[in-house]
């Protein structure tokens, strides 16, 4: 893409600098968007799903001693040992979101302490009594004999797009730069799960062909099938090709059911985009930014 350039920053950089204006465009996880973003309206989530990086960030108590019957945030928060004097030691790199949960829930005797890395060591250290942390796999929370409880999801996260909103209204070409990832990144994630089939089938004419198609389940394709003449070198016959597209879920079942209905040389290939006629994510984006008269308009010239 012209007029562009790429920059590889660590997460909390690329939202800081985002802010700050030092940066256009971001691809982050949404909770660091959200952690250093601290819903500040310049920053702005462009695309909310890129669909990576997906984790959570999750309170997560030992799943010893005292908390071996906690499995709730109330029953956490009801728990007795939490005083004034004596609050829940929570474990966090999320200063920002950790204390606002926290809050939002009612807790009231809880106290924060911050760590860059290995935080699920820090209960058996005897450093904390609970920790605040994404989750994934839960593989870490597993080895370190910690639970997840009830009601304690902070927010759900993976790889989005985001943006400064002063860049986008204030600088030129940004908005057709962004309109063109947008595309590009909705068509890709659309065609992710897909594969385009092509076979040959037999047949005495494209009606015939298609009603045969169209009995099977699996073979309608995004719209229904494209069916072409294939002219035969050798006798000059006429037999027909059809292409559809087909979840990659579906294909061994949809090779099947075209053997069945007399398909032969059967073609997959992977799908690479999907241009739709919109792109949903423009429209709300222009509407997030007032900018209604964009949501028509077009970059073709
Ligand atoms: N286990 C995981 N599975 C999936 N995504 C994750 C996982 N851990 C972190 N992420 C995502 O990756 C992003 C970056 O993770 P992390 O904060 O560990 O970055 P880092 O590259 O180690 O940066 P830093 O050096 O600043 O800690 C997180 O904001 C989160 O969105
Ligand atoms: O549920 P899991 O699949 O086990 O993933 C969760 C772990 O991944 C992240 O750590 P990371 O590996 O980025 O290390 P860090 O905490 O040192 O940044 C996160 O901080 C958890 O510790
Ligand atoms: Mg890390």
């Amino acid at each position: 893409m012209p007029n562009l350039e790429v920059w590889f920053q660590r997460p909390k950089d690329i939202t800081k600098k985002l802010l700050t204006g030092d940066l256009d465009l971001g691809i982050v996880g949404f909770d660091t968007a959200t952690e250093y973003g601290q819903g500040d309206k310049n920053l702005v989530i462009v695309h909310d799903a890129l669909g990576y990086g997906e984790c959570h960030l999750s309170i997560a108590i030992p799943k010893y001693g005292i908390f071996e019957n906690v499995n709730s945030l109330r029953e956490l928060m009801e728990m007795p040992q939490w005083t004034k004097q004596k609050p829940l030691r929570v474990a966090t790199g999320f200063t920002y979101l950790g204390p606002k949960f926290m809050e939002e829930n009612g807790f009231k005797h809880v106290t924060f302490s911050t760590a860059d890395g290995a935080l699920e060591a820090a209960p058996a250290m005897g450093i904390a009594d609970c920790i605040l942390d994404l989750v994934s796999s839960g593989t870490t929370l597993r080895e370190n004999n910690l639970k997840e409880i009830e009601g304690g999801v902070v927010l759900e996260s993976q790889a989005v797009l985001v943006a400064s909103r002063k860049s986008l209204v204030q600088r030129t070409g940004a908005m057709e730069t962004v309109h063109e990832i947008l595309e590009r990144l909705e068509a890709h994630l659309r065609a992710a799960g897909q594969f385009t089939v092509v076979a040959n089938m037999r047949g005495s004419s494209e009606e015939e062909v298609a009603q045969k198609v169209l009995s099977q389940p699996s073979l309608s394709g995004l719209q229904g099938p494209t069916i072409s003449r294939v002219h035969c070198k050798k006798d000059g016959q006429v037999s027909y090709a059809i292409v559809i597209c087909v979840p990659k879920k579906a294909l061994y079942k949809s090779v099947q059911q075209l053997r069945a209905i007399g398909g032969s040389g059967v073609l997959v290939s992977p799908l690479t985009y999907i241009f739709e006629e919109d792109t949903p994510r423009w429209d709300q984006l222009c509407t997030e930014l007032g900018l209604n008269s964009y949501a028509s308009m077009s970059f073709q010239s």
